[in-house]
C-alpha cells in the first residue's frame, strides 16, 4: 500500500475507518492487559483515533505515529487544542498533556521510539496492509519493541481479498507475532461490515514472553 493511497483518503474524505465513538472493544478488553492505566503506548498508524483519548484517560501516555498530516493536525482540531507542530527528523510532532502524534511513515520511526513503549494498541493497523507489508510492520515491531510489552490487536476476517482493509486470520497472527508472544483471542464477534459483507472481529492479547 502506498503512501499516496492514504494520502488521497484523507484528501478526498474517504476515511471510512474512522469512529466517532470510542471503540468498543478496546473499552472492554484493555483491562486484559493489566495496564493499570501506567507506562506508554504506542498506536501505530492511528488515524485521528479518539480512542488515543480514551487511553490516555486510563492514565497512560500515549504515542501515535500516523502518515499524513492533515489527520495529525484534524485529530487537535477536532477536540479544539491548539497545538505547535515541531520538526523531530523526518517526523513531525503535535503534543501535549502527555498525547505524542508522530507525523510520518512508521517504517522509518526512530529505534528510540519504541525503547519507552509499554503497550501497543494495534486497531486498523495491521489489517490496512497487504501481506508482505504486513510481515514488515509485525517484523518491525517485534525487533523493535522492549521487553515485557503487551499488545491489544484487532483484526477482521472475510472472505474478499480486496483491501484495505486486508482479512488476516489468527495462523496468521500467530505466524506473525507467536515467536515473541503468548497470544490469547479474547473475543471473536461475526457482523455485518462497514460495506455489508460478513465479517469476523477478533480480538487479541499478546504477552511478552521475554
Ligand atoms: C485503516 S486506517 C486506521 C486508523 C486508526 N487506527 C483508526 O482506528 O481509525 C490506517 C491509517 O494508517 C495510516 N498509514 C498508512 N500507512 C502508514 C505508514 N506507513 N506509517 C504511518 N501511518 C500509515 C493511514 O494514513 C491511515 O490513517
Amino acid at each position: 500500500m502506498h503512501s499516496e493511497f492514504w494520502h488521497e483518503r484523507w484528501r478526498s474524505g474517504r476515511i471510512g475507518f474512522h469512529q466517532s465513538q470510542v471503540n468498543p472493544l478496546l473499552k472492554h478488553c484493555w483491562s486484559e492487559l493489566q495496564a493499570d492505566g501506567a507506562g506508554r503506548v504506542l498506536v501505530p498508524l492511528c488515524g485521528k483515533s479518539i480512542d488515543m483519548l480514551w487511553l490516555r484517560e486510563q492514565g497512560h501516555e500515549v504515542t501515535g505515529v500516523e502518515l499524513n498530516e492533515l489527520a495529525c493536525q484534524a485529530f487537535w482540531d477536532e477536540q479544539e487544542v491548539p497545538v505547535t507542530v515541531q520538526q523531530t527528523g523526518d517526523f513531525s510532532l503535535r503534543e501535549k498533556d502527555g498525547l505524542r502524534l508522530l507525523c510520518g511513515d512508521f517504517f522509518t520511526l526512530p529505534a528510540a521510539e519504541f525503547k519507552t513503549i509499554n503497550w501497543v494498541y494495534d486497531r486498523a493497523a495491521l489489517v490496512a496492509f497487504p501481506e508482505p507489508m504486513r510481515k514488515r510492520y509485525a517484523q518491525t515491531l517485534t525487533e523493535q519493541l522492549p521487553a515485557g510489552v503487551g499488545m491489544l490487536l484487532i483484526t477482521l476476517e472475510f472472505d474478499d481479498a480486496e483491501g484495505p482493509p486486508f482479512s488476516v486470520t489468527e495462523e496468521e497472527v500467530q505466524a506473525l507475532y507467536g515467536d515473541r508472544f503468548s497470544i490469547e483471542k479474547l473475543t471473536a464477534q461475526t457482523g455485518m461490515g462497514r460495506s455489508g459483507r460478513a465479517e469476523v472481529e477478533s480480538v487479541y492479547i499478546m504477552r511478552d514472553r521475554r
